[in-house]
């Protein structure tokens, strides 16, 4: 059994995230497996000088190949397009939106990688949705079999705590009792996530070996030209960019792109609770209207005609990420009086900094309007908000997911409306135990916005 700690006072979370000695991630054997038997590779499960360096190269592609580029704007807004066209064919039948956005998302971050898109309809692209519903689907309901009562607090704490991998890495002996080995259930999970990680690494290789063939020098048009540019200028073999005949661009973009079709389901979970809470809480579309009048084209992403609040309130209640993802500590610490030995696994708990009483007061009440100056014009900042964790870890991703939000979810309600289905109504806005808290199933019956 490892030493965990979990940190559930907002104070401490965003005090302790910025230091140091929490920056590292547990060493964990089936991340050397997921990391194709490298431990320290890509950005999310990596830690010391590798970590540093790869954070620092992806930070400058993406500014580079996306985030604040009027084409970045342009293809998040052909995505929206493609969408809205397709949900078009589902006009006045009950649709699931479990799955509903993730194509969509998963193509914006593929267009940054690999500066190319899949037509929605594309088989491949429907495969590796599918395959990937299936895996994270698993993942919930090995955690819901465990955890079936949320009802006292002891319970609650190892819920956010304990998706598969977090249960696995905070006591490794479980891997052997666990039934990823034995069970049925497991064995399907495993064959799933086998065939994912198959199916992704050939579409990967493709996609790299055409780079190489194509690649021109100092014209970098993606993120992979950029990957083959940096190890190309690389000479020194204490760089994780050094690689013998370009054998690690394959590696590490494979960690990468593992972790964006992961990430892709972050935003595509967001907006389904986006949309259930729309859905819920009829006031937060009244509030929506303010832009409804404005066209697509007018949708400038940073306007303050798209009223954050809303969204904010929507990351607050959901907590999509509850417990962020493990750190560990990388020498003796202190956190809050308490001694923290080296190596120990730490939990930030975001849900606590989201539903701190002390601080919100009505933590379990949907209240858009906390994020609203009184004349409600003004946005409010509030600290302990941190869905996208903060300090050095801070999600690489945040300008893409809300850009990608706003986008969305305003694009949507610009076309249709959505009315809950009464057969599959959903009033239970408590997300199921996992490392992404997803909402319980619900469909929706979607008319044209006249
Ligand atoms: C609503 C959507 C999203 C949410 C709520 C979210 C949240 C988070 C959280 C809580 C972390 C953990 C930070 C920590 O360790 O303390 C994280 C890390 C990360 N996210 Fe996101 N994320 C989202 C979307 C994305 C997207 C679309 C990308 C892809 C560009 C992305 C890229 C990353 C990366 C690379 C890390 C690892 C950072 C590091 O370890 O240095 N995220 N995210």
């Amino acid at each position: 059994m490892e030493n965990v700690t979990v940190v559930t006072d907002y104070r401490l979370i965003i005090d302790n995230l910025k230091k140091d000695e929490f920056q590292g991630r547990p060493d964990f054997g089936l991340w050397e497996d997921r990391n194709s038997g490298k431990r320290n590779r890509g950005v999310l499960l990596c830690d010391g000088p590798v970590w540093q360096e790869q954070r620092r190269f992806v930070l400058r592609g993406l500014r580079d190949f996306g985030f604040g580029k009027e084409s970045m704007e342009g293809m998040l807004i052909h995505e929206l397009q493609e969408l809205q066209n397709t949900l078009k064919n589902d006009i006045g039948h009950p649709v699931s939106l479990a799955g509903v956005f993730n194509a969509s998302v998963l193509n914006s971050l593929w267009h940054i990688v690999t500066g190319n898109r899949f037509e929605l309809t594309d088989p491949t692209l429907k495969n590796l949705i599918k395959l990937l519903i299936e895996v994270i689907g698993y993942c919930q309901f090995e955690m819901s079999v465990l955890f079936k009562d949320t009802s006292c607090t002891y319970v609650k704490l190892l819920l956010f705590c304990s998706n598969v991998s977090n249960l696995l890495i905070t006591t490794p002996a479980l891997f052997f009792y666990w039934p990823v080995k034995n069970g049925l259930m497991g064995r399907k999970m495993f064959k799933s996530s086998l065939k994912f990680r198959e199916d992704v690494r050939l579409l990967l290789q493709k996609v790299i070996d055409e780079h190489w063939d194509t690649y021109k020098e100092g014209e970098a048009r993606d993120f992979v030209d950029a990957y083959i540019e940096q190890i190309k200028a690389t000479n020194s073999d204490s760089s994780s960019f050094y690689s013998e005949e370009g054998s690690n661009t394959f590696l590490i973009l494979w960690s990468y792109c593992k972790t964006v079709a992961s990430l892709a389901e972050t935003t595509s979970t967001t907006l389904q609770w986006a949309a259930l809470y729309s859905l819920t809480f009829p006031e937060c579309r009244r509030r929506f209207k303010m832009k409804l009048t404005m066209s697509l084209d007018d949708l400038d992403l940073q306007a303050e005609e798209i009223n954050p609040a809303v969204l904010n309130e929507v990351h607050r209640m959901c907590s999509l990420i509850p417990v962020s993802v493990y750190h560990k500590a990388v020498q003796d610490s202190e956190i809050g009086g308490y001694f923290i030995p080296k190596n120990s696994v730490v939990f930030f708990s975001i849900y606590d900094a989201h539903h701190d009483a002390g601080y919100w007061g009505d933590p379990n009440s949907f209240r858009p309007e906390r994020f609203l100056d009184k004349s409600e014009t003004k946005l409010i900042r509030h600290e302990p908000l941190i869905p996208f964790s903060s300090g050095k870890r801070q999600c690489l991703g945040e300008t893409l997911a809300r850009d990608t939000l706003f986008l969305f979810f305003a694009g949507l309600l610009q076309t249709f409306t959505f009315e809950i289905d009464p057969v599959s109504s959903n009033n239970d806005l408590k997300g199921t135990p996992s490392f992404i808290s997803a909402p319980k199933p619900f469909k929706v019956i979607l008319k044209e916005r006249k």
